[in-house]
């Protein structure tokens, strides 16, 4: 396990601190290949960050922004994670950006993932930033306990791309990026915020299962040391 911890007085630090690091991640990756690609995780906790780099002064035109993961809803449904998106951070300044769904209109939950697959291999890899979140049962992005797809979400084997998962607690069929589609990232960010969850990344560290606590995929095997933002 190869992490860093970067700890913040209080959300709103975080907020800057992390938006600052992910702007220059964004800016080296422009000026070393013409263009940068960032994904992002939805639920509760991104919102201030995502406004603080929405301000950011770098190229946004050359920016792609997509998910980590996402509800299988339409983009005017409250809990689409598009819509935390481009309600916060395709804003100001990053209104510029071009965004990447992961939700489409398609038959099924497998057909829409199928079309962002290809969608996002046209953008290259690996990724110039990814940003992951963590639920207080140990998931990441769409990698729930119990899952119907978690073993080949989680499987080295298993190529870049979307695939569904289905969880007890997830509400809504999920989309999300696989285990090998963000964890070569050139910077590669678990943001987390609260006792409670740094608790829970506390257990992760502890010998289990992966399929227990899929966080723990990420701390054990990802390719690109992982940067963890936390703050009280
Ligand atoms: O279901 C999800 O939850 C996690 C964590 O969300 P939070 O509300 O506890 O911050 C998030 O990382 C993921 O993208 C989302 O789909």
């Amino acid at each position: 396990m190869s992490a860093q911890l970067h700890e913040f007085k209080d959300g709103a630090a975080l907020a800057e601190g992390l938006a600052d690091r992910v702007s220059a991640a964004l800016a080296d990756g422009i000026a070393a290949r013409g263009r940068a690609t960032i994904a992002v995780s939805g639920g509760s906790t991104p919102k201030a960050f995502f406004k603080a780099l929405s301000t950011r002064d770098i190229d946004w035109s050359k920016v792609t922004v997509t998910l980590v993961d996402e509800r299988f809803v339409p983009a005017d449904n409250p809990r689409s994670n598009h819509l935390l998106v481009a309600d916060n951070l395709l804003q100001g300044k990053a209104r510029a950006a071009a965004f990447l769904p992961l939700y489409r209109d398609a038959g099924s939950a497998e057909e829409a993932a199928k079309i962002a697959s290809a969608d996002a291999a046209s953008l290259g890899h690996p990724f110039d930033v990814a940003i992951l979140g963590m639920g207080t049962d140990g998931h990441t992005a769409s990698f729930f306990p119990g899952g119907s797809n978690l073993a080949e979400a989680i499987a080295s084997e298993t190529p870049r791309g979307v695939i569904t998962m289905e969880a007890e607690g997830a509400g809504e069929t999920r989309l999300t990026f696989t285990f090998t589609s963000f964890q070569d990232a050139r910077l590669l960010v678990l943001h987390i915020e609260g006792q409670g969850k740094m608790d829970v990344l506390s257990a992760a560290k502890e010998d289990g299962p992966e399929a227990d606590m899929p966080i723990r995929a990420i701390l054990r095997r990802a390719a690109t040391p992982l940067d963890i933002y936390w703050a009280p």
